[in-house]
C-alpha cells in the first residue's frame, strides 16, 4: 500500500495520498512491500535474467582461446617505473615459463617501486637493450611520454620491425603534439611497427595487488588487439578491444590534465558542487576536442575515457591529482615536482593540449586554465574567479 510506513516520512515533507497527476497512480509500483505472490514473481524474473547472463558467460569462456598465451615465450617491458613493473609482474604471473625482461637504466630500480611485493621469478631486469629485446614476442612501452622519442631512438637498432608495441604511456609530446601511436613508429623509423594502446582506469598498485581491474586495448589491427586481449586478460583483469586508437589515446592523455584541475579544487576546499561541475565541464572539453580529432564519442564516455577520468580525478592515489591538491593548497609547482620521484604526465601534456585546442578550434576553459597555472601565468585562485565569470551558458534543448 502507499506509503507503506508513513511514520518514516519526516513531518516537514510528509504527503497525503491524493489522485494528483503528479503522484503515482499505481500505488503498487512504488510500494516497498509487494504481496508475497508479486515478490515471488519479481525474484523469479531477476533469477532468470541472472542465470541467462551466467549461461552466456560460460559459453563464451568455453570458447575462449588460449593459443596466444601458449605461443608467447618472451615479453619485454621498456621502463621499470611503477606501471612497467606492475605490468611485467602481471604478465609473468600469467605463465611461469614466460620470460619477462624489463629494460631499465638501473636494474635495482624496479624493486624500489613495490618494496612490499616480491616480483615473480621469471621477471628479469636488465640495462642491456639487445638482450632485453632479443626474440621478444611482445613489447610493453612504459617510458614517460616526454622521454620516449630519445629512449626509442637509442634502442631502435635492436627492435624487430614486426615486434608489436603495446603502449602504456598516457600523454602528448609537448613540442610536437604527438601521441604514442605517432611517437613510436617515427622514433623507430618504421611506419608499420605494429601498435596497440593499453589504457583505462588502472593504478599500478592495485594491479600489483591483483584487485579487479578493467582496461581497453586499441589497435587498427583487430587480430592484434584480440591477441593482446588474450595475453593480458585473466580472472582479475578484464580487457576489452577497440579500433578507436585516437579516442583511447587522447582521453588517456587529457584526463591527466583534468585530474590536476580536480586536485586544485580539492586543495582549495571548494566543495563537492565545484568538483562535480569542474569534472563534468572537463569531460565535455575532452569530448569536444577528441571528436574533432576523429575519436568516437562512445570511447570518450567509456572505460578509457570517463572511467579513467573518474579514477584519476576522484582518487588520491593519482600523481596528477596530487600535484593539483598541493598547488591548490598553496605550494609552488617547482617544489612539488622537485619532491616527486614519479611522473605526473599531465604537467607537460597541459602545454600540448592548448596548441591542439587552437589547431582544432575548440574552446577548453578548464584545461586552458591548468596550462596557464603550469606556466605560472595564473594562480589557482585567479583561475577559479575567471572560470566562474565566464559567460553563462545557454543549454540547447
Ligand atoms: N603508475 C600508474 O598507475 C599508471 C601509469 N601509466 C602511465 O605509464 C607511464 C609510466 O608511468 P609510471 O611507470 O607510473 O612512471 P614512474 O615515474 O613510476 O616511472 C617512470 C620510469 O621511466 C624511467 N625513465 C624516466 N626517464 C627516462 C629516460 N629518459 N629514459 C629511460 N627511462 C626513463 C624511470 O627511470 C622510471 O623507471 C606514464 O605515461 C603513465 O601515465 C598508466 C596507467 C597507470
Ligand atoms: O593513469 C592512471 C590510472 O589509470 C594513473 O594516474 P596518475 O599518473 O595520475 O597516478
Amino acid at each position: 500500500m502507499f506509503p507503506s510506513k508513513p511514520q518514516l516520512i519526516p513531518t516537514c515533507c510528509a504527503v497525503t495520498p491524493s489522485p494528483s497527476p503528479l503522484l503515482p497512480q499505481d500505488p503498487d509500483k512504488n510500494s516497498l512491500q509487494l504481496s508475497p505472490e508479486r515478490t515471488r514473481d519479481r525474484r523469479k524474473v531477476v533469477r532468470i535474467a541472472w542465470e541467462k547472463l551466467l549461461r552466456w558467460s560460460r559459453s563464451w569462456r568455453s570458447r575462449a582461446k588460449t593459443d596466444v598465451l601458449e605461443r608467447t615465450k618472451k615479453v619485454v617491458v621498456l621502463g621499470g617505473g611503477s606501471f612497467g613493473t606492475a605490468m611485467a609482474a602481471h604478465i609473468a604471473n600469467r605463465k611461469d615459463q614466460m620470460e619477462v625482461s624489463i629494460l631499465v637504466r638501473d636494474p635495482a630500480v624496479c624493486r624500489k617501486y613495490f618494496p612490499d611485493h616480491k616480483l615473480p621469478e621469471n621477471v628479469i631486469a636488465t640495462s642491456d637493450a639487445r638482450t632485453a629485446l632479443l626474440r621478444a614476442d611482445y613489447c610493453l612501452h612504459a617510458v614517460p611520454v616526454q622521454f620516449s622519442t630519445s629512449f626509442l631512438k637509442e634502442i631502435a637498432e635492436h627492435v624487430d620491425p614486426g615486434l608489436p608495441f603495446i603502449s602504456l604511456s598516457k600523454g602528448l609530446e609537448l613540442n610536437t603534439l604527438r601521441m604514442m601511436s605517432q611517437i613510436i613508429p617515427q622514433a623507430l623509423k618504421n611506419p608499420r611497427q605494429p601498435f596497440i594502446a593499453l589504457s583505462g582506469p588502472s593504478f599500478a598498485l592495485e594491479l600489483m595487488n591483483k584487485l579487479p581491474t578493467a582496461m581497453v586495448v586499441a589497435s587498427k589491427d583487430r587480430k592484434l588487439a584480440g591477441a593482446v586481449q588474450q595475453l593480458l586478460s585473466c580472472s582479475h583483469l578484464r580487457i576489452s578491444t577497440s579500433r578507436d586508437v585516437t579516442g583511447v589515446e587522447i582521453a588517456g592523455a587529457l584526463k591527466n590534465v583534468l585530474a590536476i584541475a580536480a586536485g586544485i579544487v580539492e586543495g582549495m576546499n571548494l566543495g563537492n558542487n565545484s568538483m562535480a561541475a569542474l569534472v563534468a565541464q572537463g569531460c565535455s572539453e575532452i569530448r569536444w576536442l577528441a571528436t574533432k580529432m576523429g575519436a568516437k564519442p562512445a570511447t570518450i564516455t567509456g572505460l578509457s575515457g570517463t572511467g579513467d577520468i573518474m579514477l584519476t580525478c576522484f582518487v588520491n592515489l593519482s600523481r596528477n591529482k596530487t600535484v593539483g591538491v598541493r598547488l591548490g593548497s598553496g605550494e609552488k609547482l617547482e617544489d612539488i615536482l622537485g619532491s616527486m620521484n614519479q611522473v605526473a604526465e599531465g604537467v607537460s601534456t597541459a602545454g600540448a593540449v592548448i596548441a591542439l585546442a587552437q589547431k582544432y578550434n575548440v574552446k577548453m576553459p578548464v584545461l586552458t586554465a591548468v596550462a596557464q597555472i603550469m606556466d605560472s601565468e595564473l594562480t589557482p585562485k585567479k583561475a577559479v574567479l575567471e572560470l566562474m565569470s565566464l559567460p553563462q551558458v545557454i543549454q540547447s534543448p
